[in-house]
């Protein structure tokens, strides 16, 4: 069985991972190797960095490290329905091959969603530009154009920013997040969820869940009003019914508002917040957002928006997309794993129902790999003649069977945001702003909220 730090009685290992855990596991690496274990309570998890590591457990062995483990605050909420927490198996299969035609019959990698894409960055630049000049938090207008994507997606609607149902619910998506790892340790003890101070994570997760399960079925049942389903099922929402339609037990029970809360769960906050970050290294770095912009210059120029064929004319750009997504990895711990049968990983031997937890973050700063992983630094994905080099090292979507479905949508969003933003907009630290790389740590690193400046480009 791998070895692992030494911990406290009952607690194991978690006081020293109640903050930043990735940066905790990523120092662990360094003494106890690429795989080791970590005391969670009295519960054991094996961690697992570097890339020969990972690959071997999430790709060569995806048989057997590809379930989830069954959290009581999942099961709680029922949320074991939906696609990211539910359990390797038959179920799983059949409710992500759904998932991925139907998003492909959304658009999803073709021109279709290119458009919406489009549409969506116009709508949030004409909002920006209301804002110009002044020192402006974006979280909100982000997280709202970027989930968008996904509600057009889901049921052909999107929300004006500043929606009320709308903004509660961008709320709860971005607490929930948080709730993930600060109420983890009901999911070690549920009994904790009886004392009054321990306790009070768990009510409000629950309560969260029960408001995003309203604001979800209102959603659903407005498209379902407004449209007859019969029509061509060219949204999550209709795909869905006309499946279960056809053939009752074409999908998992009840897996439709759950598969909705998923999307739009691991949709938002990852893209939102790879942004967020983008920017804030972007403002703090003016000549590598400078550099950015010549190339938009040159290859697209001012006359028309930017559209994804042009994307291998923009190596730079790209490896700017690249550099922001590796520097602060935006899922840093993936989302956990566990194991279905007895296995082995590098030698050691690993249980069946063992949690497993991917460290991505310490795969993007690992100083064996990345020159000075600290700098941000575009180049260090171009070759010596600008062009764009890929690396096996670099893996912010995972990899293997539960890799993340949304990677083609999620890069083409990056993109179009980005190169759209840099386009219009020069952005900067309002003067004497002191920026936080830290981070916040829930399922996903989001950086704390900050302002800065967009000047509209001459
Ligand atoms: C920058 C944006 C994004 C990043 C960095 C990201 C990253 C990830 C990561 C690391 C995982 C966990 C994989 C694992 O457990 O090994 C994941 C899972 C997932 N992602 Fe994303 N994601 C992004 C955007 C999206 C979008 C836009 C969608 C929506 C279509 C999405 C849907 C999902 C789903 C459904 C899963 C669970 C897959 C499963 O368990 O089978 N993600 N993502």
């Amino acid at each position: 069985y791998p070895p692992g730090p030494p911990g406290w009685p009952v607690l194991g290992n978690l006081p020293s991972l109640a903050r930043n855990a990735h940066l905790q596991l990523t120092a662990w690496r360094g003494t106890y190797g690429d795989v080791f274990s970590v005391k969670m309570g009295l519960q054991d998890a094996v961690v697992v960095s570097g890339k020969d590591a990972i690959r071997e457990a999430l790709v060569r062995k995806a048989e057997h490290f590809s379930s989830r483990p069954d959290l009581f605050l999942m099961r709680r909420n029922n949320h074991r329905n939906g696609l990211v927490m539910r359990p390797y198996g038959d179920g799983w299969k059949i409710l992500r091959r759904f998932s991925v035609s139907t998003l492909r019959s959304c658009g999803m990698g073709t021109g279709t969603i290119e458009e919406k894409i489009r549409l969506e960055c116009q709508h949030f630049c004409t909002a920006l530009g209301e804002k110009v000049d002044q020192p402006f938090d974006l979280t909100h207008l982000l997280h709202n154009a970027v989930a968008n994507i996904i509600c057009s997606m889901a049921t052909g609607k999107r929300f004006e920013y500043g929606d009320p149902t709308f903004l509660r619910l961008m709320e709860i998506v971005e607490r929930a997040m948080v709730l993930f790892v600060t109420a983890h340790v009901i999911n070690i003890y549920p009994v904790l969820r009886f004392f009054p101070v321990v306790g009070r994570p768990y009510q409000e997760w629950m309560d969260l869940s029960a408001r995003t399960h309203d604001c979800i079925r209102d959603i659903v049942t407005q498209h379902q009003k407004s449209k007859n389903v019969s029509d061509a099922a060219n949204t999550i929402v209709d795909a869905f019914t006309k499946s279960v339609e056809l053939d009752p037990d074409s999908l998992p029970d009840q897996s439709l508002m759950y598969l909705l809360i998923d999307l739009l769960g691991a949709g938002t906050d990852t893209a939102g917040n790879t942004l967020r970050w983008g920017l804030l290294y972007l403002v703090t770095h003016p000549d590598v957002q400078a550099k950015v912009q010549a190339e938009l210059d040159q290859v697209v120029g001012w006359d028309r928006p930017p559209v994804v064929s042009d994307k291998p004319n923009l190596p730079y750009t790209e490896a700017t997309i690249m550099e922001m997504q590796r520097i602060r990895t935006v899922v840093p711990l993936a989302v956990p794993h566990c194991t279905t049968s007895d296995t082995t990983l590098l030698g050691y031997n690993i249980p069946a129902g063992t949690d497993v937890l991917i460290n991505l973050w310490s795969l993007h700063m690992d100083p064996g790999r990345w020159d000075n992983p600290d700098k941000f630094d575009p180049s260090r994905f171009l070759d010596g003649n600008g062009q764009l080099q890929t690396t096996d090292s670099f893996l912010p979507f995972s990899t293997g069977r539960r890799v993340c479905l949304g990677e083609q949508l999620a890069k083409m969003e990056l993109y179009m945001f980005v190169t759209s933003m840099l386009q219009q907009f020069t952005f900067k630290l309002p003067e004497g702003a002191q920026p936080n790389f830290d981070g916040i740590l829930g399922v996903t690193l989001r950086p704390e909220n900050f302002e800065l400046i967009a000047l509209r480009r001459a």
